[in-house]
């Protein structure tokens, strides 16, 4: 149920650093297609030689991605295997991962943030109604394709990426290492239901509105687990409504988390109320 891509059409460029038990490069893919050659710009991941027991699940990560398709979905264009190494071949979106751009850039307004929080909630909601959980939603495995602009103000536009290597074989230290964005359920379970995503997507909201900043991001595995141990929450952004969107989807119950279309709805209103336009001065060129 995959496309394969042969080794020898692909060209490798710089190494863009690492995912969990993956490296991923720049590099671009030749095809023939009516007797002419096409060249595209790719993102190549590629599974470290050291876990190549993960090649099922890293690339069934890969044909969950390929299976559906979505606006806001990465495209993956398909999968090399090369000697010892498992290629995923994937579009390469322009201005890279979320989390990077938020932590450089200075100036990124609310509204520009409520797109962003907007736009994943439709992807979850897009797979919710497919009743597929995603497992791995953060600000770095959401990529920007478009920056949008301020001045013109053209709106920015995302694509979230794969899920990566599945829980139960990512070993506890990385499974730790991902708190706050697992769900504390899965701890127990290494499970993914629909419900892991909703939690996930309250620690990236936090995320997108602390401008990259991880959550606990200083704090070590043992006290990782033990901010779950306790019921523990982020700490609340100024902005209440907001904060209670968060906390809504950051609930320890599963069952009690919204649902993606009440997700929606909230930040519909969000968007829309006036604390977006009081906030709109704090960009608005003084
Ligand atoms: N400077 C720069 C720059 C870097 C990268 C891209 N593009 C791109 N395209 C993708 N398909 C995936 C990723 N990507 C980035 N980090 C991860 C790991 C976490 O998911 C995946 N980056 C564009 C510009």
């Amino acid at each position: 149920q995959f496309h394969m891509i042969k080794h020898e059409d692909l060209t490798w460029s710089e190494s863009l650093g690492q995912g969990s038990f993956t490296h991923i490069f720049r590099g671009s893919k030749t095809d023939q297609r009516d007797g002419v050659t096409h060249s595209t710009e790719v993102l190549l991941k590629v599974l470290d030689a050291n876990h190549k027991n993960c090649w099922e699940s890293f690339f069934e990560a890969a044909s969950l991605m390929s299976q559906i398709s979505h606006k806001h979905l990465l495209l993956v264009y398909g999968i090399s295997v090369h000697k010892s190494k498992n290629i995923m071949v994937q579009e390469f979106v322009k201005h890279g991962a979320l989390d990077l751009y938020l932590k450089k850039s200075t100036s990124v307004s609310v509204s520009w943030k409520l797109d962003v929080a907007k736009q994943l909630a439709c992807a979850l909601n897009f797979l919710e109604e497919k009743n597929i959980a995603h497992g791995n939603i953060c600000a770095k495995n959401l990529l920007l394709a478009r920056e949008g602009d301020p001045s013109t103000d053209n709106s920015p536009f995302i694509k979230l990426s794969d899920p990566g290597i599945s829980m139960a074989l990512l070993g506890k230290d990385v499974v730790l290492d991902r708190i706050p964005w697992v769900a504390p359920e899965v701890l127990n379970t290494l499970e993914i239901e629909l419900e892991c995503d909703k939690w996930s997507f309250g620690s990236t909201l936090w995320e997108i509105f602390n401008n990259g900043e991880a959550p606990l991001q200083g704090l070590d595995p043992i006290h990782k687990q033990q901010f779950y141990e306790h019921f523990s929450n982020l700490p609340a952004l100024e902005w209440t409504e907001l904060a209670d969107l968060i906390s809504q989807c950051m609930q320890y119950q599963p069952e009690l988390r919204p649902s993606c279309r009440s997700i929606i709805r909230q930040l519909n209103s969000l968007i829309t109320s006036d604390y977006e336009i009081l906030h709109a001065s704090d960009t608005l060129p003084k």
